[in-house]
């Protein structure tokens, strides 16, 4: 971990830290998220789920609060966190939700829905996920690529038995399947449908700002059985694209074992849970492709062997910035020979969710991590490091909306 500080036992960035980004800045994308995607997110769980009208209405008044409104302090529940938030909201209450910053509004956001709905409250509704429907809906619509992305793992890993090692080019095809999980359709593979491992890798390179995938292959090939830990971020097609990496990564020997860091309790909608990994896997089970069966076949021996590990922890659900990781899950992580991180929110996590130029070495923020950490990540937020300037200038003439639009990814390595 070079050039990081340690203040209070926590390893900073060795950089003076910008403002973080508010729902304050007007015409910006965390303005509209906060104003208008947020409360549209709270109304969508009135519509998708049968709770009784007290529910309903708090969840009203929270999507109206807000536009204009200020924080208002979680209903006394039983969540494990629940005076962890008590310290995280102390210097906000009776700020305006627009005038915090974002990711403490977006992910108290989510917990406060949780405590109007229930979750954490013995009864009726404890441990219903309120955007269930939305994430069975999202598994249905991935059926043919979950078909295509198993056989096509099948394929890479037969060639890996009969060349001894797994090759660079299949890792690389698992990283961008794994980058643009959350919309990967039929329309990667390539127009040979024959030749799947060269899916349309030409339209996902000219989408990269930064491509360290050869460099990551590198990394995993040079001493295999190693540990690879997945700091995971949506369900649905995203997960089962990391369920086949890791698959990979077991199958060909790359690692001896992989742990995959869940969400503790539903948050930001898509957002995997343990739970969501054991529906998933069950759900994959019930169909008859043959190598969507033999891969949730692996899938469960390789869970049962302690060779696939899901683990959660509140860190992934907070508001706190990666720096500020607890110990325990700082040396949890130090055993990790690579940390994948997944993801626009757990990105912006790296970042303090702050406004650091988009130039600034990327390395010299993510200076803390305990282990080398490469991040995987659609860009759809106003936050990003390690671009250069020649990139900022071309992005801003092919593509205004680059930042948030989800068009656009990063494979960022830092040893
Ligand atoms: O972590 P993901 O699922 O990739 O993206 C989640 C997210 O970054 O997307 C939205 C921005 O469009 C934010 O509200 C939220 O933080």
């Amino acid at each position: 971990m070079k050039n990081s500080l340690v203040v209070n036992e926590i390893r900073v960035p060795n950089l003076p830290l910008p403002p973080a980004l508010t729902g304050s800045e007007v015409g910006s994308f965390t303005e509209y998220t906060v104003t208008e995607r947020m409360p549209a997110i709270a109304l969508r769980v009135i519509k998708e789920n049968n709770f009784p009208p007290q529910i309903n209405h708090k969840l009203e008044q929270l999507a109206a609060a807000l536009k204009t409104g200020s924080l208002q302090f979680l209903f006394p529940d039983e969540g494990v966190d629940f005076s962890d938030w008590e310290k995280y909201l102390q210097p906000y209450i009776g700020q305006r939700w627009l005038d915090i910053p974002w990711f403490v509004a977006e992910t108290y956001f989510y917990r406060l829905i949780l405590n109007i709905t229930n979750y954490f409250i013995p009864g009726e509704f404890q441990g219903l996920d309120p955007f269930l429907l939305q994430k069975t809906q999202g598994l249905e619509a991935s059926i043919d690529s979950t078909i295509s992305l198993c056989s096509q793992v099948q394929e890479w890993l037969d060639e890996a038995l009969a060349d001894g090692k797994p090759s660079k080019a299949s890792i690389m095809a698992l990283l961008y399947f794994a980058l643009w999980g959350n919309r990967v359709d039929l329309s990667l593979w390539s127009a040979f449908e024959d030749d799947r491992s060269k899916f349309d890798i030409q339209n996902q390179l000219t989408h990269l700002l930064v491509d360290d995938a050869f460099l990551v292959s590198k990394l995993l090939t040079k001493s295999p059985g190693q540990r690879i830990d997945f700091i995971i971020d949506n369900g649905g097609f995203e997960l089962i694209s990391d369920l086949c990496f890791a698959d990979f990564l077991l199958g060909s020997g790359l690692a001896h074992q992989v742990y995959l860091h869940l969400k503790p309790h539903p948050t930001f909608v898509s957002d995997a849970t343990i739970q969501d990994v054991y529906q998933t896997r069950d759900f994959l089970a019930e169909g008859s492709h043959p190598h969507v069966k033999s891969f949730t076949q692996r899938l469960t021996e390789n869970l049962e062997s302690g060779r696939l590990i899901l683990v959660e922890d509140y860190f992934w659900t907070s508001p706190l910035a990666f720096w500020e990781l607890p110990a325990a899950l700082t040396a949890e992580l130090a055993h990790s020979n690579l940390i994948v991180v997944k993801g626009d929110a757990n990105y912006r996590r790296l970042l303090g969710d702050r406004h650091w130029d988009f130039t600034t070495n990327f390395a010299d923020i993510v200076s803390y991590l305990p282990a080398p950490m490469v991040a995987l990540r659609t860009l759809k937020s106003e936050v990003v490091a390690g671009l250069t300037t020649d990139t900022l200038a071309e992005l801003g003439k092919v593509d205004p909306e680059w930042l948030t639009n989800g068009q656009w990814g990063l494979i960022q390595l830092v040893i």
